[in-house]
């Protein structure tokens, strides 16, 4: 007897831990439609809450990495490019944070210099071979038949070489196109025109998309009457200017043959290029 009321105890309180886990089959049944019906009336206001919560959120991170792309922009443009190059290798993932800012700045560009440069490599032969000095996520290499050697502070893709563009792992003479499409970043810019020089074939062409403002005179930008003295100077001869564009310039340039490079060439100073918070 006081055995089977024990285990009858036992049973009892089994029991009621199953119903506890569970829920008792039918109440329960019956609770989780309720919840269920409920959840969807509640689901316009609570979704429209959440929406908002979460439009909120991401004005907010939106605002946050549009501070940190600034800033990291306007690093890239005071400070000379080994500095870029160490900055990057302690923390790449801050060159995602800088292309998205970057990317998103460029939406709102009429045209992407970069597609003028695709189109320029479209109507001359595939077969000339291009060095692309700060190649971003080496779209040109991407969008073309060239055989291109892309360089940049981090490789995002397995075609793009990690390197200070004021050294490429290129062979001098090697290359019929030196590309800088909005890369004229660095304080010591006037190095990296000197590195395209060296991997430059005679008569090779170097081509120049530069941000109009740093080439404004009247906003305190360079002359660029004095930029392409300089880059003559090195050993180029100018073959194309376009100021048509309203967010970018044009320079093109090819190397001379035979030309003594002037010593202490007196390069203008490239004021940087800081994007406005929108
Ligand atoms: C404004 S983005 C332009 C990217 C690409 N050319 C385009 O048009 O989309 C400039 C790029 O140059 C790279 N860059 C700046 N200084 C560099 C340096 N010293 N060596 C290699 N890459 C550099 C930056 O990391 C960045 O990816």
């Amino acid at each position: 007897m006081v055995e089977d009321s024990g285990r009858s105890r036992k049973r009892k309180r089994a029991r009621r831990s199953k119903v506890a886990l569970h829920g008792r089959k039918g109440e329960d049944e019956g609770k989780q439609v309720s919840e269920a019906s409920a959840s969807s009336a509640n689901k316009p206001r609570r979704s429209q809450g959440l929406s908002k919560a979460s439009t909120f959120l991401d004005k907010m991170k939106a605002k946050l990495s549009g501070g940190h792309f600034r800033m990291l922009n306007e690093k890239l443009y005071t400070c000379s490019g080994k500095e870029a190059l160490d900055y990057f290798e302690e923390d790449p993932a801050l060159f995602d944070v800088y292309h998205a800012g970057y990317q998103e700045q460029m939406s709102h560009w009429p045209e992407q210099p970069v597609n003028i440069i695709i189109k320029w490599l479209k109507d001359h032969s595939p077969s000339l071979v291009v060095a692309d000095f700060g190649c971003g996520d080496a779209r040109l290499s991407k969008n073309v038949k060239n055989h291109v050697f892309s360089f940049d502070l981090v490789s995002k893709d397995p075609s793009v070489i990690t390197c200070d563009m004021s050294n490429v792992p290129l062979g001098s003479s090697s290359v019929d196109v030196a590309v800088f499409c909005l890369s004229l970043m660095g304080t010591n810019y006037s190095s990296y025109l000197e590195e395209a020089h060296r991997v430059l074939k005679p008569g090779g062409w170097l081509l120049i998309a530069e941000v109009k403002s740093r080439f404004d005179p009247n906003t305190g930008g360079a002359d660029p009457k004095s930029f392409a003295k300089s880059v003559c100077e090195l050993g180029f001869s100018s073959e194309f200017k376009d100021f048509s564009n309203k967010m970018f310039i044009l320079l093109y340039f090819k190397k001379k043959n035979e030309h003594i490079m002037k010593k202490d060439i007196k390069w203008p100073e490239l004021k940087p290029c800081l994007y406005k918070r929108r």
